[in-house]
């Protein structure tokens, strides 16, 4: 904690509370002491900066301690629950036996890898902050491992959940049981809302992708009064050189994890590494110049819609097709400039696929809106309810994209 205060300028400095009181500002916003503070902690943590109070008497100075470092602790267990699941899950992708896919009652793929990962970050996140309730809105539910068909799988889960805890090389963590692991999944069944902290969690973004050996994403985000504050992107698969007509970074290191924590930008390191480079977006104000991203599964995002969405701007490159919120991580490094996602009739997005790629591109200077251009909205629930897609670029490209979008989507409207 440290007092990060500057006094405003004489004149609208001092004010009467008592013999003493005084006006600060904080990152452009203005404090109170006394009957206006409660009006203004709120302002300053919706901008997720924590505040306290100290006060001898009313006589004396009243002391405002702004800490500047908020969700440090949670963004340290969450890089470490991250990077350890990321650890898990090569190693399942490396040596992927059939047996180790199994398909959901929705007729979508999921992994031991899914599973180990989900209880992995649920038992970390729950053990690294014992201080703090814990709530965590997650992708996958033991339903089938409870089953007497799911005692394989459940073993090999927790097997693989102890080898990754163990290889941590401390004995900081116990060995789980099967009925810990179970139980550790089974945290991620809270519904999140408006109304404190919650986790969110997608254990493998990108599970199609991470079967075909291709790009992959454990995502976890964190929500605070319906907000993410947090978002933590473990890309292992990503090369650490840029994926899109962007090429500004030159490496053949693959392996990304990427962290944004609100007013504080988003940084990108290597997996397992501990450099952090800070990341922007590409700032061009040139649609043709860009490169356009979007799901590799076309069964997941309309390629016709953002066809024509690019042939409208004048995008020259052939679209980034690649799986997961590995998307939102590339676009928030600048590889490419805009990211179109329009999922088929029907299908309800969840927030667990964007909370964590949406925190990361905004806070490297980044737009994410739904296609009607209102921001996405994380307080109500497990899903989102958005106006018929989700569409990502930089401040200056953004005008330009929501016209070509009403655009196609009108043409596509009128044909039908
Ligand atoms: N039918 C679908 N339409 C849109 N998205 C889907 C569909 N089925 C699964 N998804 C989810 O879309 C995301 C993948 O997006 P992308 O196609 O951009 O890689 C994943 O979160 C995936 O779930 P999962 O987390 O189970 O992999
Ligand atoms: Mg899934
Ligand atoms: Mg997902
Ligand atoms: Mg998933």
């Amino acid at each position: 904690m440290r007092n990060i205060f500057s006094k405003k300028k004489k004149g609208e400095r001092e004010r009467k509370m008592g013999t003493a009181t005084v006006w600060w500002r904080v990152r452009g916003i203005s404090v109170g002491v006394g009957s206006e503070l409660r009006l203004s902690e709120a302002r300053i943590r919706r901008r997720g900066i924590s505040v306290s109070t100290r006060s001898s008497c009313c006589s004396s100075p009243l002391t405002l301690i702004v800490s500047s470092m908020p969700y440090e602790k949670e963004l340290a267990a969450a890089k470490k629950a991250a990077t350890l699941a990321a650890r898990l899950c090569q190693k399942v992708q490396k040596a992927l036996l059939q047996s180790d896919v199994h398909s959901k009652s929705d007729k979508s793929p999921v992994t031991v890898a899914d599973y180990g990962s989900q209880a992995l970050i649920s038992f970390i996140l729950e053990r690294e902050l014992p201080s703090e309730p814990f709530s965590i809105v997650a992708e996958e539910d033991s339903g089938d491992l409870r089953k007497e068909s799911g005692q394989e799988t459940l073993k090999r889960i927790t097997e693989l959940v102890n080898d990754t805890l163990a290889s941590e090389g401390s004995n900081t963590f116990p060995s789980l049981t099967t009925d810990e692991v179970l139980a550790a999944i089974d945290n991620g069944k809270s519904e999140g809302g408006s109304v404190g902290k919650h986790w969110v969690l997608d254990p493998i973004d990108g599970t199609k992708g991470f079967v075909r050996g291709d790009q992959y994403a454990i995502a976890l985000g964190l929500l605070h009064e319906g907000k993410v504050v947090l978002g933590v992107l473990a890309c292992p698969n990503l090369p650490l050189a840029s994926i899109g007509s962007n090429q500004q970074h030159s490496s053949n290191e693959v392996g990304c994890l990427f962290f944004a924590k609100v007013g504080d930008g988003t940084y990108m390191q290597a997996l397992g590494g501990s450099t952090q480079t800070r990341v922007h977006v590409w700032d061009i104000d040139n649609p043709e110049q860009a490169s356009l991203f979007e799901s590799f599964e076309a069964a997941h995002s309309s390629h016709d819609l953002s066809g024509s969405i690019a042939e409208k701007l004048g995008v020259k490159a052939p679209p980034v097709r690649i799986d997961s919120q590995a998307k939102y991580g590339a676009l928030s490094r600048g590889d490419g400039a805009i990211y179109l996602r329009f999922p088929h009739k029907g299908y309800r997005e969840k927030i667990w696929d964007h909370a964590a790629g949406s925190i990361v591109v905004t806070e490297a200077g980044g737009i994410v809106t739904d296609a009607a251009g209102n921001p996405l909205d994380f307080s109500k629930g497990k899903f989102l309810d958005v106006d018929t897609g989700i569409i990502v670029t930089n401040q200056k490209l953004m005008p330009s994209l929501l016209r070509a979008v009403k655009e196609a989507l009108n043409e596509k409207a009128s044909s039908l």
